[in-house]
């Protein structure tokens, strides 16, 4: 579930740039069970205010006021993406859940709802660590858009998945991310008196938008977008 912003549940600003968005609705919703919608619809609710705290430490962590951020999320691009791996073989090296990549957020919050180790984040020496399920915590991946922000003073956490558990396994991500409309710059405190900032400044969704069509390039609008000389 993305954000649209055609569901009445996602409170979409009267303001909102709608010409960016194809006709909706944009979400597919199964019929069974029927309270799916509505339970997800609290679960992001609950995940959506706990993101918007912990962007609020962030920006104490890097000496900004609390409220460095708050513009930026009049309506996030969030997503909620429930996943299902179903168990693959230990012994295919190349049999990968989801390949390695970092996500498009600030930072997403993935809950490992089975009690199945897959989860595994590529530490600063190369090596791929284990996050194991952890009963009533999340996972705080970090995202591009934070490590852009804060001029790599914040990595982006690079993951992949790989369930060789001989189980099941669930899980819910919600990836963070700014509103599309605001410009993501370098957070002034993390550049040092006299130094340039790696990045340019760019409009939140027309980065995203840009590496989303690079990403998927079999996807109809990539190949038209290619065909313009956009991508
Ligand atoms: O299922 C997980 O633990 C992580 C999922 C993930 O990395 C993603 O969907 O981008
Ligand atoms: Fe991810």
């Amino acid at each position: 579930m993305a954000d649209d912003p055609y569901e009445p549940e996602q409170q979409a600003p009267s303001d909102l740039d709608m010409s960016t968005y194809p006709p909706g609705p944009l979400n597919q919703w199964p019929a069974q069970p029927p309270d799916f919608r509505h339970t997800i619809y609290e679960y992001r609710a609950a995940v959506q205010a706990c993101s918007a705290v912990l962007l609020r430490l962030v920006a104490l962590g890097l000496d900004l006021p609390e409220e460095y951020f708050d513009h930026m999320l009049s309506f996030p691009m969030a997503g909620l993406r429930a996943l299902h791996y179903p168990p693959q073989a230990a012994t295919a090296e190349d049999t990968i859940g989801i390949g390695a990549h970092a996500d498009y957020s600030w930072f997403t919050l993935v809950n490992q709802l089975s009690d199945t180790p897959a989860l595994e984040v590529l530490n600063a020496n190369g090596h791929w660590v284990a996050a194991p399920p952890v009963p009533g915590s999340l996972v705080v991946n970090v995202g591009d858009f934070l490590e852009r922000a804060t001029n790599d003073r914040f990595v982006s956490t690079v993951h992949r998945v790989r369930n060789i558990s001989g189980r099941e396994r669930y899980s819910l991500a919600y990836f963070f991310a700014p509103s599309q409309n605001v410009m993501i710059r370098t957070v002034p405190t993390c550049v040092a008196e006299g130094e340039t900032p790696k990045y340019e400044d760019v409009k939140a969704g027309d980065w995203q938008r840009e590496r989303l069509l690079r990403a998927r390039v079999n996807h109809p609008a990539s190949i038209a977008a290619k065909a313009r000389g956009e991508i």
